[in-house]
């Protein structure tokens, strides 16, 4: 279902060149931070931080334990306003284009977002209900996808936390928003299962999906993505970083 007013993007395939992040020009950018400031317990987390996530591309918020990735993402996510300075989605200024921003997101948190007396089957209708296009097929073919065949129907509560955490990830096998910000999506999972998002993310970013995430896994994507390296301000380093596919 979209909100009145808002424009949802197509999943299309876009040529995005992130092999040098300074060069990505504005007009290409879904989201830009402009001279983002935060401050948490007199603790500056991070000051003049400057970003540009193009449409298509995989974003990595990196840093050690406490520098601000989650509070970052929640920025972003338009879940927290604890920030000075400006976002803009589209070129237009956050505030403005909430409910475009708000029609094309995906937002899982830390916290699988699953109810534990649901099942797998019924937590994914649930999650899904406001989108008529979710078929039972679609659901069952999202739960095969992140391994819980033969579980769809075992209250979420006698699963272990990784297959739990899973249920939450089969979203994005129905997601039709081009939009994922992910925090911390691989924790819990396996290597197998780790593999396989990164299959999924890449795949995504090929299709002109846009994923903006946490997580201190290295990750091994074969398509090119960039960093925002938090929690080094001494080092005086550039925070956006590209790397290789
Ligand atoms: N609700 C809150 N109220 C006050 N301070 C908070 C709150 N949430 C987080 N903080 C502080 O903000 C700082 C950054 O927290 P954040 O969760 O963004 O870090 P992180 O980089 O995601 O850490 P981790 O890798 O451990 O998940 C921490 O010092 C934390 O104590």
């Amino acid at each position: 279902m979209q909100l009145p007013g808002a424009t949802k993007l197509a999943l299309t395939p876009q040529e995005v060149n992130i092999d040098s992040p300074n060069a990505i020009a504005t007009e290409d950018a879904l989201i830009e931070g402009i001279d983002l400031f935060c401050e948490r317990d007199d603790r500056v987390l991070f000051e003049n931080l400057c970003f540009s996530i193009p449409r298509g591309s995989i974003t990595q918020i990196e840093g050690p334990n406490g520098a601000g990735k989650t509070t970052l993402l929640r920025i972003i996510a338009g879940l927290s306003q604890i920030y000075e300075g400006e976002l803009k989605w589209c070129g237009e200024s956050m505030s403005d284009a909430r409910v475009a921003f708000a029609s094309n997101l995906l937002y899982l948190g830390h916290k699988p977002g699953v109810k534990s007396l649901l099942t797998p089957r019924e937590n994914l209708r649930a999650l899904s209900r406001l989108r008529r296009t979710v078929t039972e097929t679609d659901i069952e073919n999202a739960l095969e996808k992140v391994g819980l065949y033969g579980f769809e129907d075992v209250p979420c509560h006698s699963l272990s936390a990784g297959q739990h955490r899973r249920v939450g990830l089969a979203r994005l096998y129905i997601s039709d928003e081009p939009l994922w910000i992910l925090d911390e999506a691989f924790t819990a999972i396996d290597k197998k299962g780790v593999a396989e998002l990164e299959n999924l993310f890449a795949e995504r970013a090929r299709l002109g999906g846009t994923i903006v995430l946490t997580t201190h896994h290295e990750l091994r994507l074969d398509v090119p993505f960039q960093r925002i390296v938090l929690g080094q301000r001494s080092g005086g380093q550039n925070p956006l970083q590209a790397h290789g596919g």
